[in-house]
């Protein structure tokens, strides 16, 4: 039997999620989305989706039920919920930022299997990459479904300590913006240096997939495949240089550190509402 799965917030990681999941055959009629805005729904329902401005038409048909709204509003969207949550036990999938599963457990009356996923939009094309944790009250059959459905559009790993969800959330939730904007500034400094926008792109873009593809099938790091394309007294050399001459590992560090302290900050900020 297949599980029907319910999204609530109908957004862009629901989107990307879905999107992949139809991509790799999920049948459309057992999906469901809830979004506040019909107009975020439109698209899903054209593909034969069930969809809903009501959040609890979506609860009763799911098995298993994907949070994808945005922290801010999670405990003020779940708590009219508990009720109908309570009596259908569905696996709950929070793909939320910071809210820990101790705030989605109170505000849906407590003792659910929840899991925190932490995916990434890669998954719209099959290439995401999820963390996963899973609260004591997961059984393996359901980490089994929980897994099953982010497996769908990527990579999945699980992580054992609920405070590591916030590192991969520094890592990979948050990290194709890194990639973007390492694309942006390439694309512009292409245009500095005299290529028109298209060339610029194109280049930058292909380079970027062509580096992924080689760190991923490489048997050996990404530090040594950057030697290699590093020839002594050559150009790359001058670029790393001033790479390093603006600290740019650290800069990284610094800003993964603060991506992961965001996720505790909304825990304390967000996860203690009644
Ligand atoms: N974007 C990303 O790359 C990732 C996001 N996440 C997490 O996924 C979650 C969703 O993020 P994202 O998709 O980017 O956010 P979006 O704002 O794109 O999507 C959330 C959707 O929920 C809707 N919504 C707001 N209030 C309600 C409500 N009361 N009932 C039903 N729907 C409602 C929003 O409508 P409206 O716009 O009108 O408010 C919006 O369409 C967040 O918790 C985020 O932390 C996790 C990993 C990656
Ligand atoms: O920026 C955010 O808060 C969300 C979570 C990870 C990616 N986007």
């Amino acid at each position: 039997m297949t599980l029907t799965i319910g999204f609530i917030g109908a957004g862009n990681m629901a989107s990307a999620l879905v999107g992949g999941l139809l991509a790799r055959g999920h049948h459309a009629s057992q999906l469901a989305l809830a979004d506040s805005q019909i107009s975020q729904l439109h698209a899903f329902g054209e593909q034969g989706i069930f969809t809903s401005t009501d959040n609890a038409e979506v609860v009763k048909k799911a098995d298993i039920l994907v949070l994808a709204v945005k922290p801010q509003v999670m405990a003020e969207v779940l708590k009219p919920l508990a009720p109908l949550v309570q009596a259908k036990q569905p696996i709950i999938i929070s793909i939320a930022a910071g809210i820990p599963v101790a705030s989605i457990s109170r505000w849906l009356g407590g003792d659910l299997a929840i899991v925190r996923a932490m995916p990434n939009t890669p998954a719209l094309v099959q290439s995401g990459a999820t963390g996963l944790f899973a609260s004591p009250q997961v059984n393996s059959q359901q980490r089994q479904q929980a897994e099953t459905i982010l497996n769908a559009v990527g990579l999945t790993l699980w992580v054992e300590e609920e405070s590591l969800i916030d590192s991969v959330t520094a890592v990979s939730g948050s990290g194709p913006a890194y990639f973007f904007y390492v694309m942006e500034a390439m694309i512009h400094a292409g245009c500095q240096l005299g290529l028109d926008e298209k060339t610029a792109r194109a280049l930058t873009l292909q380079t970027a997939l062509g580096a992924a593809q080689m760190a991923i099938t490489a048997d050996v790091s990404p530090a040594e495949l950057r030697r290699r394309v590093t020839s002594p007294g050559g150009t790359t050399e001058r670029a790393i240089a001033t790479f390093d001459a603006a600290a740019m590992k650290e800069t990284f560090q610094h800003a993964l550190t603060a991506c992961a302290a965001r996720g505790q900050e909304l825990a304390e900020l967000l996860g203690k509402q009644e």
